[in-house]
């Protein structure tokens, strides 16, 4: 029962276990099946190391007895390491012998059982293995990925505007600034540049911490920022480690600089140019190694003229200035965009969506995108991931206010209603959505007077606006 409930691992999880002894080495592959694991049992170390090196087994979790007739289990996880193998090794040992904890330790196995072993703490050890090793994986590949993607490069638009951002990116990416400003109005791109920034960088080895600067309140944000000591203030029970801390060796983006509270603004700007800090209720400075990149959607010189925002701090901040043009400024980078997008989605969901016709992108160029990259992004993925058909359709772009895109009632019909065409281009699905949809409109996008109207449950409604993706369009 309790492995039941503590089984984290999906179907296809791979579990290697090499164990000599034919019947203890049966009976945990077939405990290990019924719990859904895929396993591959060997009984000799040259078995193990066909599996391992030869074969595309790529075990999530090794269980392996220490020793076997033909060697030791710790210099098969040598080997396994040495070639790069990140699985767990989970060590079973004879009862009474002692382990050479120290060299296993050394070679990162995760845990000694000693034989004969506790079904149930065996299933414990197993599934936190898998855990660590998933984790391990996500890490990994998020790294891998990281710096793959996010490369100028990924910033798509061949527009003027966009290559100038471009090159800029690839030019300061080279120089070790301390503090960089990003600026541009909401989705033009700067999350993207700031990570841009980070991984081209110095520091793409070290952490890469973010911070919204609009979505905590003063105190909060001033203990996140720079960390507090055990009872710093009412609450600060333990030792905080704040996010410049964090970062070091790395890059700390700051989003939405523009609503940071004055008296931070000043804290803010010591710790950058003097590269200290203190933690809040602590006597003693921090050396910090950490470069910021702030970003804003506001204008950040008209703040300081309101005397909102510090002047001196703008200086210091905009000594490296980026600024990302609103997309309705650079609609030729559509060009590269949609396709982007598209050719994204289709991976992410499987689908086919192959041809845009010139018809769609000339409406997405008259469009003036107030949501910028972002709403493009958003409009691309509900169209690829609701079309049926391999052309991308302007059914589900959905742009502006839906007077402009979807047929219209009769103007003469007092009772409001909805205008489907039944000549086969809708499914059921479809007509099913569009009628929720124009239902939610009607009313405001309040759930429980639309179930009423449409006399239904408001789990229902729910249910079936989250399949479809129905929310109040902003914009
Ligand atoms: N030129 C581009 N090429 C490809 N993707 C882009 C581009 N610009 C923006 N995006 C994508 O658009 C989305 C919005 O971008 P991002 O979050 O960086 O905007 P932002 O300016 O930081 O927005 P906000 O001010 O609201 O935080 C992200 O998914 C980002 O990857």
């Amino acid at each position: 029962m309790l492995a039941q409930t503590e089984r984290s691992h999906t179907m296809s999880d791979s579990l290697l276990i090499i164990e000599d002894e034919t019947l203890l080495g049966n009976e945990l592959a077939r405990h290990f099946q019924r719990e859904q694991w895929e396993v591959t049992l060997a009984t000799t170390l040259e078995d193990a190391r066909h599996w391992l090196f030869d074969s595309q087994l790529d075990p999530l979790v090794v269980l392996s007895d220490m020793s076997l007739p033909d060697g030791s289990g710790l210099d098969l996880l040598a080997d396994a390491r040495e070639a790069g193998n990140r699985a767990e090794w989970v060590l079973l040992t004879g009862y009474g012998s002692v382990p050479d904890s120290v060299r296993a330790l050394h070679l990162g196995a995760h845990e000694f059982l000693e034989k004969p072993c506790d079904r149930d703490r065996l299933d414990l050890v197993i599934s936190g293995a898998a855990r660590s090793a998933r984790a391990q994986r996500r890490l990994n590949q998020q790294q891998m990925e990281g710096s793959a993607r996010f490369k100028p490069s990924a910033m798509y638009g061949n527009s003027e505007a966009n290559r100038r951002v471009r090159a800029l990116l690839e030019r300061l990416a080279r120089v070790p600034f301390s503090s960089l400003l990003i600026l541009g109005e909401t989705g033009t791109g700067k999350g993207l540049a700031a990570r841009i920034l980070h991984h081209v960088g110095a520091r793409a080895d070290g952490p890469m911490v973010q911070l919204n600067c609009a979505a905590l309140p003063r105190e909060l944000l001033e203990s996140e920022l720079f960390g507090h000591e055990a009872g710093a203030f009412t609450g600060a029970r333990g030792r905080h480690r704040g996010l410049f801390e964090q970062a070091s060796g790395g890059t700390l983006f700051l989003d939405e600089i523009g609503e940071l509270d004055i008296d931070l603004q000043a804290k803010l700007l010591t710790a950058i140019e003097e590269r200290r800090i203190r933690r809040l209720g602590g006597d003693r400075e921090i050396g910090i190694d950490v470069q910021v990149i702030a970003a804003s959607h506001r204008n950040l010189a008209e703040r300081v003229a309101d005397g909102l925002f510090r002047a001196d701090l703008y200086h210091r901040l905009s000594v490296f200035q980026i600024e990302l043009p609103p997309l309705r400024e650079r609609l030729q980078d559509l060009d590269e965009l949609v396709p982007a997008f598209v050719a994204e989605f289709n991976a992410k969901a499987g689908r086919q969506v192959r041809k845009i016709p010139p018809a769609i992108m000339a409406r997405l160029k008259a469009h003036d995108w107030p949501g910028n990259v972002r709403e493009l992004r958003n409009a691309i993925e509900r169209s690829v991931l609701l079309s049926e058909h391999d052309t991308l359709s302007a059914q589900w772009l959905q742009l502006g206010r839906p007077q402009e895109t979807e047929p219209q009632p009769h103007a003469d019909t007092a009772a409001p209603c909805i205008c489907l065409p039944l000549d086969g281009t809708l499914a059921l699905e479809d007509i099913d959505r569009r009628v929720i949809q124009a239902a939610l409109e009607q009313h405001d996008y309040n759930v429980s007077a639309t179930a009423r109207a449409l006399r239904t449950t408001r789990e229902t409604l729910r249910y079936r606006m989250q399949k479809y993706q129905l929310q109040r369009q902003s914009g």
